[in-house]
């Protein structure tokens, strides 16, 4: 089974899944139709890392999503699972050669084609462009405008994702200038409860699904 890379992309935050929400608030999401799952953990404690991405494989296999770990080639690898890199978490062609020619590994391109060029040379099966709007999860990351990704849109076949403060509101511009992926953290976890995030990303994959 290969996932389509199109879709809603939802991002884990250890912050807003803390204290035994991690699970149900991603199942309650893969139940609205994620797509793709990443798993971003920031912290160093290895065995929990290891045993939460763990879980989150076999359910995103029962719901035929993709897992993809942020960061860390070793415990990807260790899962056989996807990888997100960014601009300084290493190397791509590396980690293409580790993981093979099936894995989804993704990059980040910010607000630069030149990055976006590089990593299709080095074997990225998505380039991601951002942050779009103001992201309360990362507000420091570099910004780019809806007519950079129409650019990339018109340069590369690969998969596009836009990631940063995207929204059920202005996800639809994104994809109308070529976005395949909709990369979401707060507008999809911020949540009072598990049901409300199942209705968020039921809300954002009817996004890619119009009524005909
Ligand atoms: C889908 C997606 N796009 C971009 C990022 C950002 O990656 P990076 O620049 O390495 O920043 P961190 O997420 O590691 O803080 C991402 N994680 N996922
Ligand atoms: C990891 C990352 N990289 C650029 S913006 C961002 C965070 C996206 O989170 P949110 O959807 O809450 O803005
Ligand atoms: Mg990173």
């Amino acid at each position: 089974m290969t996932t389509p890379l199109r879709g809603l992309y939802a991002i884990t935050d250890s912050t807003l899944l803390a204290e035994g929400r991690l699970l149900p608030y991603v199942e309650a999401a893969l139940r609205g139709g994620v797509q793709v799952l990443q798993y971003r953990d920031k912290s160093t404690d290895a065995a929990r890392r290891l045993a939460e991405a763990s879980t989150l494989r076999d359910l995103c296999a029962r719901y035929q999503a993709a897992l993809i770990i942020n960061d860390d080639l070793a415990l990807a690898a260790e899962l056989g699972v996807g990888l997100h890199l960014g601009q300084t978490d290493g190397s791509l062609a590396k980690a293409r050669a580790v993981l093979g020619p099936q894995a989804i590994i993704g990059a980040t391109c910010h607000a630069r084609l030149d990055f976006a060029e590089q990593a299709q040379a080095e074997g990225a099966s998505y380039l991601a462009f951002g942050r779009f709007f103001n992201s309360q999860t990362k507000p420091g990351a570099p910004a780019a405008t809806p007519e950079l990704l129409a650019e990339a849109r018109a340069r590369f076949a690969l998969p596009l994702v836009a990631i940063g403060g995207v929204t059920r509101d202005n996800g639809a511009q994104l994809i109308a200038q070529g976005a395949d992926l909709l990369a979401v953290v707060h507008a999809l976890f911020a949540a009072e409860t598990a049901a409300e995030v199942e209705h968020r990303a039921r809300a954002f994959q009817s996004l890619f699904t119009p009524d005909c």
